[in-house]
């Protein structure tokens, strides 16, 4: 079993991420974030760093793909904290139209892209968690990573339509989504028993 987390930054998914391969005894895998050598730089200066990153993040969730690809067949089961899908459909879609990564570049980006998805399986749930904007700035800040100090609303706000558009169009398997604005799952276990019943619900017709 392979459930996938996605979502804006800030949205919760790390923290669930974690909460639930703790509850169903699961491995966790998680973004590539503290050793990504990219990251802060890009927030620096976008335009200058979009490409490399795009390739850096695409190569580390290419490997964590067929890792989670073994650990299925071995029979375990799988958390994952973002997916491929989002890197191409959502950030790097994103940066083209903001003109923040040029034509040149993100078709180059693309086609690397197009080879390595069709050797990637979907999840057997992707579990959108959906967040508005003050909920991901307040997140985001509580999180208080210094380089993420500066995202803009703009970003975020592109990003969450992206994110809309791409799951309104998802078709590659079962798909459940979770407003999180008005849950904690962080301090109310009632919150996150909740989103446990809804995965078993939808996943194996338990509640
Ligand atoms: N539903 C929630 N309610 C309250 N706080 C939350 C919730 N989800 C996440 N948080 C807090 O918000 C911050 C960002 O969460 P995180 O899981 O890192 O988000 P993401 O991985 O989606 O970027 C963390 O400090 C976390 O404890
Ligand atoms: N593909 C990506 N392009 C740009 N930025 C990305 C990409 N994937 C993740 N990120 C950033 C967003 C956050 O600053 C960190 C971690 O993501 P989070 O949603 O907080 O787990 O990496």
């Amino acid at each position: 079993m392979h459930i996938a987390i996605v979502g804006n930054i800030g949205a919760g998914k790390t923290t669930l991420a974690n909460k639930l391969a703790h509850h169903f005894h699961w491995e966790v895998f998680l973004e590539d974030v503290d050793h990504n050598p990219y990251l802060k730089d890009f927030y620096d200066d976008m335009p200058r760093w979009a490409f490399h990153l795009q390739v850096y993040f695409l190569n580390s969730r290419f490997r964590q793909t067929q890792h989670i690809k073994k650990l299925q067949s071995a029979g375990k089961g799988v958390i994952q904290d973002r997916t491929i899908y989002e890197d191409a459909h959502i950030f790097a879609a994103n940066l083209n139209q903001s003109g923040l990564m040029t034509e040149r570049d993100y078709q180059n980006y693309l086609g690397l892209f197009e080879s390595m998805i069709s050797m990637v399986a979907p999840p057997d749930l992707l579990l959108y968690l959906r967040a508005d904007l003050p909920k991901l700035i307040q997140q985001i800040e509580k999180r208080n990573r210094d380089y993420e100090n500066n995202i803009k609303i703009e970003y975020l706000r592109n990003l969450n339509d992206h994110y809309e558009q791409w799951i309104s169009s998802y078709k590659y398997g079962k798909l459940l989504i979770v407003d999180v604005n008005h849950l904690d799952y962080v301090q109310n276990p009632e919150d996150l028993g909740t989103i446990i019943d809804r995965i078993n619900s939808t996943l194996f017709g338990l509640f």
